[in-house]
């Protein structure tokens, strides 16, 4: 189950907005869009952060909620300069996305957020969110040794030792 009002992101305008993944989310009310100055704590997923998302983090995700930045990869040094209390990167999982498919780490919007829900514990929200794409329904199997590993680091280091088991 998805707690309510706890998904967001905030859109860049840099992409058809028929693909994005989060727009479509919003349609099935599983997403809200907000302003960038409305983050405040909540978990921002930027690739860029240096502290890798963790389990733990559903401290933060159950009380502030978790956000996306809904841009285009080609312009992703936009949000190089995003200054956030929380922002988080996730370790290395392989995208079955139509555009990046099996290039590491190049996540849609929907599959970061998806594998940042089965990381803080939340495997039936991560399987929802996912289930709105037919071509998402794999990243979950196809990431699951990864992502199994990734659940249980404490710290950004064990982060990085359990991402060099797999890439
Ligand atoms: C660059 S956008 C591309 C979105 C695509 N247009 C869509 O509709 O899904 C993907 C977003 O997902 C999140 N993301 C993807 N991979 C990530 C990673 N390795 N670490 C942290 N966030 C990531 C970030 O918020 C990033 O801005």
């Amino acid at each position: 189950m998805i707690l309510q009002n706890r998904i967001y992101y905030v859109y860049l305008k840099q992409d058809d907005p028929k693909k994005s993944t989060m727009k479509k989310l919003e349609h099935y009310g599983l997403a809200i869009k907000i302003r960038a100055n409305m983050i405040g704590k909540k978990l921002v997923l930027t690739p860029y952060s240096d502290t890798y998302l963790l389990n733990s983090d559903s401290f933060i995700y159950t009380n502030y909620g978790i956000c996306l930045i809904d841009g285009s990869w080609n312009l992703i040094d936009t949000i190089k300069n995003l200054r956030v209390k929380n922002a988080r990167r996730l370790p290395l999982l392989l995208p079955v996305n139509p555009v990046n498919y099996g290039k590491p780490g190049k996540l849609s919007s929907l599959e970061a957020l998806a594998a940042s829900l089965y990381i803080m514990g939340y495997p039936d929200a991560a399987f929802e969110v996912l289930s709105k794409y037919s071509w998402a329904q794999n990243f979950i199997i196809i990431n699951m040794e990864p992502l199994e590993e990734y659940k249980k680091c404490k710290n950004n280091e064990e982060c990085r030792d359990a991402e060099k088991l797999f890439f």
